[in-house]
């Protein structure tokens, strides 16, 4: 996330120099094609683990694995075992889903973290193979020395400064989407504080502009960090806009030593371990990693607050116990305040368990030795969080927003518990985990100090994602049959589209926002200028791209296919055509592969969209009235 940047969840997150995801946190969580032939063992390695390798209809089922991933790997789990790899376009991803075998997954020298990121920091900041390993080691040190514990107390005061701000500038009252209010103070206010006061973009219009950059760029990440960017121009022109402001800021920073009271800032730091020429790149890795996660985990911590009214009582509290009749415009929220309200911090922790990266993700560099399997060279091996969290022998009650549950962690010594693996693990464990905590912990207080809010729509309905039946110990997982799933969905969408439409803040929840069958799972790419076609297929989606594939050859008898075997022969004679996935070079020799490629990759990217949007919900929307 996501100095070395890594990619982090990302979901994952990408950030070298500091880490990456996606995959929400961090990485991307890669969509998969799964094939329904049941197991074969890959030829070449005889103790791999049970192998789920596709063929035809893979297209179907990418999109059944889009619909439901965790419901996916449940279900994968229970039929395979704790420890199976998926084939996919070629790539082989291998999932670690036993709580014992994480510690491998985190500190086994046969696993490799850049290796794994590598090409999604190249596609998305633009920073090359050879320069990433060489400069990522020193930019991880610089990161993770500046986010000490204490070197994030440093910090806090002029946070907390950017927040009243930023908070002042939202007027005294308004309503709105909750989640457009937290970026608008929240990025301006990160940015600030971690890569320069000067730096901040504060004029109105400057500020404005780079929410939307920002914005497109957060929500692209994971399409951007697989495809290239002729494919995503309005994506790659927001990371080009950002690049450059970056590139501004670079140049501040290196000017302008020790501007602040507070002494030089994280850019700074990195401006003394890296050369000029890559400042921007990893700053805008940095800068993402240090906001794709923790914008829409302060959306669900302050949405659960709001939704449980014993939670907020008690919430309330604490918070008006500890500011105690402080001015509302320019409220102190110092560490020993945040120490006053411990509840609150339950409830921020709380908020990170449910909403934990979709998946991270390491390279497998040398025979790894899992359960009585050997995991192959060149597998990619995922960890889901956020599937982790799910488990009722460490978190009784899973799905249920529970801050009482973190009175057992000795927060005050850093101590999470046992089972949570939000920030990831081993030595490219999130640098900024102190700090995430600490700026959620003081927004949370100030913007619940400052105003009263009104929900306009209910906390969004647990989606499909959830739909993983009872998660055993340890043990096999409940199975859900595919009738059972597609019961579900209908209800969920019968269930929305009887409810009347509520003009002015009826937004499209978290649950709305996974594709369903017949609604568009490439909503987010519609804009693309490659997206030329979509066509319904057996009522699932399919995308065509007119750039590779031309429109006479397709042909509007598209529009009646209800079968995958009635494709036209050009485009069933590629898709029968096992090499167009396992050849990742071929890619740039045949525009018909390379099409194919980006709508295979298109729907990996579909599937960690379909996770993303449940951190980043579009509905729940609040009115909000100053205390003042
Ligand atoms: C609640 C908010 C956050 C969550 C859930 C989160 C989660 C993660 C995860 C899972 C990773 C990958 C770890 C691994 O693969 O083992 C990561 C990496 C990273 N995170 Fe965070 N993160 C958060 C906030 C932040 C913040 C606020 C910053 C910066 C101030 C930050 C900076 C980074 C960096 C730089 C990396 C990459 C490390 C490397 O390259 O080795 N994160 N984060």
């Amino acid at each position: 996330m996501g100095g070395t940047i890594v990619v982090v969840g990302g979901a994952n997150t990408i950030i070298a120099v500091g880490g990456v995801n996606g995959v929400v946190g961090g990485f991307s969580f890669m969509a998969l094609i799964i094939l329904n032939e049941g197991i074969r063992s890959h030829t070449s390695h005889p103790n791999a683990p049970p192998c789920i390798r596709g063929w035809i209809p893979w297209f179907g089922a990418a999109f059944e694995f889009g619909k439901a991933p965790l419901h996916f790997i449940q279900q994968a789990r229970a039929k395979y075992g704790p420890v199976f790899t998926v084939v996919a376009a070629g790539k082989r991803l291998t999932f670690v889903t036993l709580n014992e075998d994480f510690r491998a997954f985190f500190t086994s020298k046969d696993v490799d973290f850049e290796q794994a990121v590598q090409e999604a920091v190249h596609n998305t900041a633009s920073i090359s193979k050879d320069s990433f390993f060489k400069t990522h080691p020193t930019c991880a040190t610089v990161i993770k020395g500046r986010l000490t514990p204490g070197n994030t107390a440093m910090l806090s005061a002029h946070l907390c400064e950017e927040f009243n701000d930023h908070l002042e500038n939202l007027g005294s009252e308004g309503s709105g989407q909750l989640n457009e209010l937290i970026k608008s103070v929240m990025y301006p206010s990160v940015m600030s504080n971690l890569l320069g006061r000067c730096n901040t973009p504060n004029n109105a219009l400057t500020r404005q502009e780079f929410l939307k950059k920002f914005t497109t760029y957060d929500e692209g990440f994971e399409y951007g960090s697989q495809l290239p960017d002729m494919f995503l121009k309005e994506w790659a022109n927001s990371k080009q806009w950002l690049l450059s402001l970056l590139r501004n800021m670079a140049l501040n920073a290196q000017e302008t030593l020790y501007s602040e009271n507070d002494g030089k800032t994280l850019l700074q730091h990195l401006a003394t371990a890296i050369s000029e020429q890559h400042l921007p790149n990893y700053g805008l890795l940095l800068l993402w990693a240090s906001l794709a996660n923790a914008i829409p985990i302060t959306f669900w911590a302050i949405a659960f607050i709001l939704a449980n009214p014993e939670a907020y009582k008690i919430a309330m509290d604490q918070i008006n116990a500890a500011l105690r009749d402080q001015d509302k415009k320019t409220t102190k929220v110092t560490l020993d305040d945040l120490q006053h309200m411990p509840y609150v911090k339950w409830c921020i922790m709380e908020a990170i368990r449910l909403r934990a990266p979709g998946a991270i993700t390491r390279k497998v560099v040398r025979p790894l030795k899992l359960q009585n399997y050997i995991i192959p060279p060149g597998d990619m091996l995922m960890l889901s969080p956020y599937w982790a969290h799910r488990n009722p022998k460490y978190f009784p009650d899973p799905e249920d927003f529970k801050p009482e549950r973190w009175e057992k962690a000795d927060l005050e010594k850093n101590v999470h518990l046992e089972g949570f693996v939000a920030f990831g693990g081993g030595k490219n464990q999130c640098p900024g985990r102190w700090y995430a905590v600490m700026e959620l912990h003081m927004f949370v207080a100030l913007i619940l100090y400052k105003f009263d809010f009104t929900p306009l729509d209910p906390v969004p309905k647990p989606s499909p994602l959830h739909l993983v039946g009872t998660q055993q110990p340890d043990g096999p997982c409940t199975e859900i049959s595919e009738s059972q799933l597609e019961c579900e969905l209908d209800s969920q969408r019968q269930e929305r589209e009887t409810k009347p439409p509520r003009r002015r803040y009826a937004h499209r929840t978290a649950t709305s926002r996974t594709a369903m069958k017949g609604e568009h799972l490439f909503a987010n790419m519609r804009s693309a200028p490659f997206l030329q076609r979509v066509y319904l297929l057996g009522g699932e989606e399919l995308v065509v791209l007119q750039s590779t594939m031309g429109e006479s050859s397709l042909g509007d008898s598209f529009q009646q296919i209800t079968d995958f075997n009635d494709l036209p022969t050009s485009l069933f004679a590629c898709n029968v055509d096992q090499s167009v996935f396992e050849d990742h070079e071929g890619k740039a020799t045949s525009g018909v592969k390379f099409g194919l490629w980006a709508l295979v990759d298109t729907a990996f990217s579909s599937f960690a969209n379909t996770l993303r949007s449940e951190f980043t919900p579009r509905g729940k929307g609040v009115s909000f009235t100053s205390f003042m």
